[in-house]
C-alpha cells in the first residue's frame, strides 16, 4: 500500500533500536541489490542512524553491499567542517565510509563553507546533474531511498519549525537557521524528499513517543507531518518510541 503521507504510512514496531537498525540494513541491502543501475540514497544524521551505519560497516554486511552502484547523498547537514563533532558527513565518514570500499566519487557531502544559500544552490546543482534533469518529474524519483529521523520538536532532516525552508516548493535544497538548534544547516526540501521510491523514518526511544504520536496523527504544526513521497513512506520504530511497554 502506498504511504504517500505520514498518516497512511505503514508502521513497523520492533523490539529495540538494534532491531530497527537490523531491519533497515536488511531492507536497504535488498533494495540496493535488486535495483537496476544506479541507486541513490539520502542519508540522515543525528544519533539514531549510527547503529545502522555501524551494521553496514561490518565485514559480513559490507561484503554483500553493492557499493559501486549506490550514490550516497545527505538529507541535511550542519554547516560546519567535516571534522566537527556536529557534522553528519563527518559522522558517516567515521562510522561507515572509512571502513568500506565505497568509491569516493559515490559520496556526495553537502558543502560546509562559504555562503549557505550559495552552498544550497551548489548541492542542488549536484543533485540535478545526478538526476539528469532540472525539474522533478513525476514517477522519476530523485532518490530510491530517503532515510529520515524525527526530532522532539517535530523537525526532520533540517526542516525545523517556523523556518522559510518549510514553504519552499521549487528549490530542492535550502539553507536553514533554526531558532531552536545550533548551527546553520542545509536541508533537502519537501519536494526533493517527495521525489522518492521509499522514505524510511527511523525513530527510537521514549523521548520520541509524544512527537511520533503527533506526527502520525498528521499534526500540521509538526514539520515531519508534511513529508510526502511519490512512493512509500514507512515508520521503522522501536517499542519505546511507539509507546508500547517493553516485553
Ligand atoms: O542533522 C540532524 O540532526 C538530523 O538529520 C535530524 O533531522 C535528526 O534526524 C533528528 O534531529 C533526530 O536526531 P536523533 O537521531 O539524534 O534523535
Amino acid at each position: 500500500m502506498n504511504g504517500h503521507d505520514v498518516m497512511s504510512a505503514q508502521e513497523v514496531v520492533l523490539e529495540n533500536a538494534d532491531a530497527v537498525a537490523r531491519h533497515v540494513a536488511a531492507f536497504l541491502l535488498e533494495k540496493a541489490c535488486e535495483a537496476r543501475g544506479i541507486f541513490r540514497i539520502a542519508l540522515s544524521g543525528g544519533s539514531t542512524p549510527k547503529k545502522l551505519y555501524t551494521l553496514m560497516a561490518a565485514p559480513s554486511y559490507a561484503s554483500l553491499f553493492p557499493w559501486k552502484k549506490v550514490q550516497f547523498f545527505f538529507g541535511d547537514d550542519r554547516f560546519v567542517p567535516a571534522d566537527s563533532p556536529d557534522s553528519n558527513r563527518g559522522m558517516v565518514q567515521d562510522i561507515l565510509f572509512s571502513k568500506v570500499k565505497v568509491p569516493t566519487a559515490n559520496i556526495h557531502p553537502m558543502p560546509d563553507r562559504g555562503d549557505p544559500d550559495e552552498a544550497a544552490r551548489a548541492y542542488e546543482a549536484e543533485l540535478k546533474k545526478a538526476y539528469g534533469a532540472d525539474r522533478l518529474i513525476p514517477n522519476k524519483p530523485l532518490f530510491d531511498m530517503v532515510l529520515l529521523g524525527l526530532g522532539e520538536n517535530g523537525h526532520t532532516a533540517s526542516l525545523f519549525p517556523r523556518q522559510p525552508a518549510l514553504e519552499e516548493t521549487t528549490r530542492w535544497v535550502a539553507p536553514c537557521v533554526p531558532d531552536d538548534a545550533p548551527h546553520t544547516r542545509l536541508t533537502l526540501t519537501y519536494p526533493a524528499i517527495a521525489s522518492s521510491r521509499y522514505v524510511l523514518f527511523l525513530v527510537t526511544g521514549t523521548s520520541k513517543a509524544e512527537v511520533l504520536e503527533r506526527v502520525r496523527a498528521g499534526d500540521p504544526a509538526e514539520p515531519a507531518s508534511h513529508i510526502r513521497s511519490d512512493g512509500q513512506i514507512e515508520w521503522i520504530v522501536d517499542r519505546q518510541a511507539a509507546g508500547q511497554p517493553q516485553e
